[in-house]
Parts: C-alpha cells; structure tokens; sequence
C-alpha cells in the first residue's frame, strides 16, 4: 500500500499527472509499457495534457458555440426540435444559394463539364464564359495552391469593386485573399500585438472573434462601450475613457476595431461618426481595423453604408495618408450568405511596403487561401451586370433575400418589443437582434443558486422551453448587471410569427414566475438545489491497469 500525504480533491484515473507524490516514484502509463518519472513531487505531465497547453488556448471564451449550443445540439440528438438562432449561418436557416455564383463554381470544380457539347443545355453562356474565365486566372485549376495572398485576378477585381464604392484607387497589391474574414482578422491582430501590455480598442458588445484572437495571442482587449439608449452609437467620450483608464494600467493602446454594421448590435455608423474616429485614431496614433463584413445588410434608408476607406479618403491630408486601416469584407454575409465557402479579403491602407511583406511572408506559412472560396468572393464583387442573360434572375434572387431579411428584422423587433420586460433597438444592418432582458431580481438570485450567469440561465430555459437557441449577452459583453441575448434574424420568414409567438409565451410565463414571491417559490419546490458533496472511497484495483504507483495498488479517498 502506497501512502500518499496528499490526497488529491478529486481523482480521476486518466489523470495520474495531477497526483503530488513523492520524488523519484515511477508511474506505469498504460498497461505497465510506459513509465514516467516524476521530478519535483509532480508527475511531469505530457505536452499536451490539458495542465501544460498553453494557458492563451485554455483562456479564450467563444460563446457563439458554447454552453447554449452544446446543449441544443444535445436537445437536438434527444429529438427535440431546435431553431439554432446562435450563428450567423443564412443557409444553415434554409437561406437557397444564388445560382450564377453556384453554376461558375460548379463549372469550375468539374472543367470536363466545359467539353460537352451539352454544356450550355445546362449552363447559361455567362456561367460558361466566368468559368472559364475563372480557371483561366489559376495555374491548374481548383486543386492547385494560389499564391498566398490570392489570384492576382481575383484581387485585382476586388480592387475594381472597391473603387466603383469608394471612388477613389485601390492597389490590389494591397489586397489579400482570405479563408473568410475571420482569417484576415486574425492575421492583423497577430501582426499588431506584440505582448500582454499591447491594448486593442473593441466596440462592447462585440463579436467574440475579437475577443477570443485577443487572448489568442496574448494581448489585452480595450473595451469601448456602445450606448444602446442612442441606438447603439459609437460616443467617442466613452472610447478617450476606456483608451485613459488602459493608459493607466500601463497598456499601450494600438488598435481600434469597428464593426459597422455592428454585430450584435445592428447598428450603422453615420458618416460624422467615422470622420470623428478617424481623427481620433490619428490623434492617438491608432491603427483602424474596419469590420465591413455586413455591408450590404441594411435595412433602413437614413444610414446607408459608407465604408471607413471612403471616409478616410474624402478627409484629405494629413489623416487620408497618416491614418492606417486594414478593411475587412467576406462572401459569409450579404445576400450571400456562403459561410461554408469561407472567401474573404482584407485590404490595407497606408501601411509600409516592409509590413506589407511581413504579412505575405506569414500569410505564405499556409501556402494558400482556398481557391473555390476566393472565386466565390470574385463573383461576389464582380457579380452579373445589365445585358448578361443571367443579370435578372440574379438581381430578383438578392433582392428577395434583402427584402425578407429587412421584413424579418421589423417582426424579429416589434416581437421582442411586445414581451414583458424585453426592450429592443431596431436592427439597422447586419444579421441580428440584441434585445434586452430585464431580468427580475428573484430570477437573478435563481441563477446565482444554479451557478449560472443570470443570461445564461435565461437563455438555457427559454432552450428547453422552446427550442429556440440563443447566445446569451455575456458572450458578447454588456455593462455590469443589464442583461440581453443574441438572435440572428435568419429563421424562415413564414416561421418568423410562430417563433415570436413561442418565445413572448415563455418570456412572459418567466417573467410572471420570478416577479412575484409566489412564483419564485413554486419554482423552487419544482426545482429543489442539488446537493453533489459524496465522499467515496476507490480502490485502485479496481480501477484497471494503467493505475499503479511504483508497483503499489491503494485506496483513495475522493469526493
Ligand atoms: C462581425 C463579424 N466579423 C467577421 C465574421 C467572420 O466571417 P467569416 O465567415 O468571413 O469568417 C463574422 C461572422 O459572423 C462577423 O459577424
């Protein structure tokens, strides 16, 4: 019998490596064939155990596929029915794919389609000719790596786009092509944070690939607070305040981000808007990183999009060529809405030469964004024109994607706005509705009792209540004790009024629960705490092989 002083909280076989023994001991890893030698009184755990990964990877929090979805997709092996509202994910909904786009690409994956002289039976001549076209850009087709920062040809489209929007020249050696925009945020937030005391000004709420890359690769997230009472504007007092209060910590303020328009919050910035913070960024010597990838989801007419390059451009000397902006689009989002192709590009404003290449030089380290995904995102900004036998077709194909998406947003807020305690600001752009909870203190207290975030806990009953699967507010960020949750505005229009019908009916019963004691109690007895502390004690023998120390077999004590 071995005895070991410590006896660990809790023990768990297939983790010998957290075991405190004595220096020197031997531990059989599996089925005695192993062996390990402990140092220090600490078995040395292997790279990748879950104690010695590195702690950047362990701390990074994604909530869009977290607690919420694990347990819809749970729900959903169980047979339950469950509207997944947690992604921006169109065709995931149900969203039907564009047709030119899907033809050239079709073309492009099966070129001996090209051969047949039925092709065209099938095909209209335009697909044909893009295609064409297209696999006349790459250097053997749709199995042979690009160079890493994409087709030239594609890039330089993409350049052709930029200046039909802006007005002004685009370099497409300026331009890289992405696995989604995800890829190219992440490769400049690499580029820009050097260590822990770099600072990234982030909108609060915001979309969790910020926060996530932040921690990712080790620097410190700078939260600006969006103000949802003025429709989740950008105040540009809150941002001087957040960059002062990093200043004191000893953070070095680098970057801001903008996502406009704003996931969660919809919102689109105002022309005054980007003139104010782009004079901000060069009196603070900021590094501009405009998330554009919502602009073509708009959904009212005061505020069209207007891209940070425009704006930047159109205010002449000295900030037009002081101020540095990476701009990031995607084929993900728009009437597009082709995730799962992962196409994006990023284009870089007033940066040296010498970074340029140092991008490249990473870039290269994965040799190549994907190809179909790059053709994607050249039809994307080079889509069908007047004239072309498939301009109509594709012109009525988006344009009923824009107008359900704009007729959903109105039900998705109008619906949130009837509920008991629910306020919600009206979606302006981008794919999503952000409604506040007013949470009763007696549902807080519950949800402190379930060791649950008080959204969270929301969010988890209205999932098994109805299905729907949310992402709760927290993910996102949101100011100390207010509460939201997150839903794209993508479930099928027809299903749209059933889905609202379904959440007000548990929002209120929820509501009419928690606000009153009565209802608290009742909820209490149904759902009485669990208690967990069980002590036990495990005799290692029966336990398997695997689970000797230095030749002994012994009895622990675990709870
Ligand atoms: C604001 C924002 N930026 C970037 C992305 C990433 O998009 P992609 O699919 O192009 O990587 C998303 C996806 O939802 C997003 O909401």
């Amino acid at each position: 019998m071995l005895l070991i002083s410590k006896i660990p909280p809790f023990f768990d076989p297939w983790r010998w490596s957290r075991l405190e023994i004595d220096e020197g001991v031997e531990v059989k890893d599996s089925e005695g064939t192993k062996r390990r030698r402990a140092t220090r009184g600490t078995i040395m755990p292997k790279p990748l155990d879950h104690e010695s990964i590195n702690e950047n990877v362990k701390k990074v929090a994604y909530a869009v596929r977290g607690e919420l979805y694990l347990r819809a997709s749970e729900l959903q092996k169980e047979g339950k029915k469950i509207i997944f509202t947690n992604v921006g994910n169109p065709h995931a909904l149900g969203q039907k794919p564009l047709t030119f786009p899907r033809q050239v690409v079709a073309l492009c994956q099966a070129p001996f389609l090209l051969d047949d002289p039925n092709v065209g039976l099938v095909f209209p001549a335009d697909a044909i000719a893009r295609a064409k076209h297209y696999l006349s850009l790459t250097s053997g087709g749709l199995g042979a790596y690009s160079d890493s920062r994409g087709l030239p040809g594609i890039r330089k489209e993409v350049a052709e786009f930029i200046e039909r929007r802006d007005g002004y020249p685009s370099n497409p050696d300026l331009i890289f092509l992405t696995d989604g925009a995800s890829k190219g945020v992440m490769q400049m937030l690499n580029t820009i944070i050097r260590n822990e005391k770099d600072g990234i000004l982030v909108p609060v709420p915001q979309y969790p690939l910020y926060s996530a890359t932040i921690q990712l690769y080790g620097g410190s997230l700078v939260p600006y607070y969006l103000d949802e009472e003025s429709n989740w504007g950008l105040d540009l007092n809150n941002v001087r305040q957040s960059v002062m209060q990093a200043r004191s910590k000893g953070i070095t303020v680098r970057a801001m981000v903008i996502i406009n328009p704003g996931n969660p919050t919809g919102q689109c910035l105002s022309e005054a808007n980007l003139r104010e913070l782009l004079r901000f960024c060069l009196y603070e010597n900021l590094v501009l990183l405009a998330d554009e990838v919502y602009q073509q989801n708009i959904y009212q007419d005061e505020r069209p999009f207007i891209s940070a390059k425009k704006i930047l451009l159109d205010m002449g000397l000295p900030i037009s060529k002081e101020v540095q902006l990476v701009s990031f689009h995607t084929v993900s989002k728009g009437y597009w809405g082709e995730c799962g192709q992962r196409g994006g590009y990023f284009e870089m404003t007033n940066l040296p030469p010498e970074t340029v290449d140092e991008v490249y030089k990473v870039a290269s380290v994965s040799l190549s964004p994907n190809v179909p995904g790059q053709i994607f995102l050249g039809l994307m900004v080079n889509p069908p024109k007047p004239g072309d036998i498939s301009y109509l077709k594709f012109t009525e194909e988006s344009k009923a994607v824009l107008g359900s998406l704009r007729k959903r947003a109105r039900i998705m807020t109008d619906g949130f706005n009837s509920c008991r305690n629910v306020v919600c600001n009206f979606t302006e752009g981008a794919m999503y509705s952000f409604p506040q909870i007013r949470l009763p203190p007696k549902a807080i207290e519950a949800a402190k009792k379930a060791g649950k975030v008080p959204d969270v806990f929301y969010c988890l009953k209205l999932l098994e209540a109805t299905g729907i699967s949310t992402v709760p507010g927290s993910g996102f960020g949101q100011k100390e004790g207010v509460f939201h949750l997150r839903t794209t505005i993508l479930p099928a229009e027809e299903e749209m009024p059933a889905i609202m019908a379904s959440f007000k009916k548990f929002n209120d019963e929820f509501m009419e629960q928690y606000e009153g004691y009565r209802g608290y109690s009742r909820m209490l007895r149904a759902a009485p705490p669990k208690r967990h502390l069980l002590w036990a004690v495990v005799d290692l023998d029966e336990l398997g092989p695997g689970c000797d120390i230095d030749g002994h077999r012994g009895l622990y004590v675990t709870r």
